[in-house]
């Protein structure tokens, strides 16, 4: 049987798949064998999968030694089918065929007893009981949170790499899964747009983002949608409906059809609501466009929450290159003795290294405010 690979570097997907994910790991296996001659261990499940395997070995010898007889007789492919193989040693076929994949192969979870240190603890002391010299963490806010505590808590090598269709993070300029994200969302305005012009009608789609409006902001401008709400502009009133509906109103009157209107899920109102942004707003332009003596009370809203559609799907070229990108960033900063812990970012258009809770670029709320207007300003109404 062939041996259980030395300081090979481990790899992992957590908190939401985002498309990307596989081009990465692709890249990041596909380099290790290749150009660094350094085995990957891909761990199935994000932290969850990390903190099971850990659970079974519980630091008992015997059950290490199972777990690694066990990773070296199902290589690859055959690891990937079982599963109930937490971890995997990946090889080239295991990451053929993958790179425009939705998804991950290596599959993703939120797991919260990540956020307890002595679960944490049980998963450095297995990374280190396998001899792993690095752990690589693609995920958004949550997961590298969580890899800054495992960088601070242990003597590992840790990299995280910022992959969310959120583009949240802002020490970097682009998220893996944000250009793909966008473009599915250009497409669906694309669909709701023919429903729009041929009923006459207004569409309120809601997009995903957490607390961010930018994946929102970038499909606007991208697919030229009329109207964008995002959480930056603070809570909405009943006033703040009311004026989008005049606007609205205001374009119908000038000879405007139709209206796709983006509302991005980070949207608070004012009172608070529980339900999605995109009823309440159909609620509030229905009833201002149904009041007595308005010019287009036949005008019908109706609200679409996009959901996981945005996640899923073919990935961009753009993710696909910039999840490239990322790998050989991830490699440089394992393989230099004198680096450390960090996370890949795209600063000024340039793949970088940067550390654990740097700093945000002020470009990118510029960017996002400039964005804004580049959309209203390109606007037709
Ligand atoms: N403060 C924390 N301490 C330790 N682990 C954390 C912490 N925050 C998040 N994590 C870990 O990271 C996982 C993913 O986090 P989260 O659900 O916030 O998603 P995310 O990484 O921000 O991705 P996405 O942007 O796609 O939602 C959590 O389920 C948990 O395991
Ligand atoms: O898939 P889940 O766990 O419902 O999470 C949905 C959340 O994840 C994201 O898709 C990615 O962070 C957010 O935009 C959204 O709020």
């Amino acid at each position: 049987m062939i041996p259980f690979p030395d300081s090979p570097v481990a790899v992992l997907c957590s908190g939401g798949d985002a498309p990307g994910m596989n081009a990465f790991l692709r890249a990041i296996v596909r380099l290790g064998l290749n150009r660094h001659k350094v085995p990957v261990l891909g761990i199935r499940g994000g932290y969850r999968g990390l903190v099971r395997a850990a659970k079974q070995v519980n630091g008992e010898a015997d059950e290490l030694v199972r777990l690694k007889q066990e990773i070296t007789a199902n290589t690859g492919n055959r690891g990937l089918i079982d599963a109930k193989m937490s971890i995997i040693q990946m090889d080239h076929a295991s990451v053929s065929g993958i790179m425009g994949k939705g998804g991950t192969i290596l599959g993703s979870a939120r797991c919260l007893d990540f956020h307890k240190p002595e679960v944490r603890r049980s998963a450095i002391q297995l990374l280190e009981n396998l001899g792993v010299r690095a752990l690589v963490v693609a995920g958004g806010d949550g997961s590298l949170t969580g890899a800054k505590l495992l960088a601070e808590e242990s003597n590992l090598k840790i990299i995280g790499v910022p992959s969310t269709i959120d583009n949240d993070l802002q020490f970097t300029e682009m998220a893996l899964g944000v250009d793909t994200a966008v473009h599915t969302l250009v497409w669906a305005v694309d669909h709701f747009i023919d429903t729009a012009r041929s009923h006459r009608r207004v569409m309120v789609l809601e997009t995903m983002g957490r607390e961010s409006g930018d994946l929102a902001r970038m499909a606007a401008l991208a697919s030229g949608a009329e109207m964008v709400i995002t959480p930056e502009g603070g809570p909405l009133t009943e006033e703040a409906m009311i004026a989008y509906a005049e606007e609205i109103e205001s374009a119908m009157t000038r000879g405007r059809g139709h209206a796709i209107v983006l509302i991005a899920e980070g949207v608070k109102f004012d009172p608070p609501q529980s339900r999605n942004g995109a009823y309440i707003l159909r609620d509030a332009f229905q009833k201002y466009f149904q009041r007595e003596g308005a010019p287009f009370q036949d005008l019908e809203v109706r609200p679409s929450v996009l959901g996981h559609l945005q996640r899923g799907g073919h990935t961009t070229p753009g993710d696909c290159i910039l999840a490239a990108r990322f790998a050989e960033e991830a490699w440089k900063a394992i393989l230099d003795p004198n680096g450390s812990n960090g996370i890949t970012a795209l600063q000024h258009n340039k793949a970088t290294i940067v550390p654990f809770g740097c700093p945000d670029l002020p470009e990118r709320a510029l960017s996002s405010v400039a964005m804004d207007r580049l959309h209203d300003d390109l606007s037709s109404w």
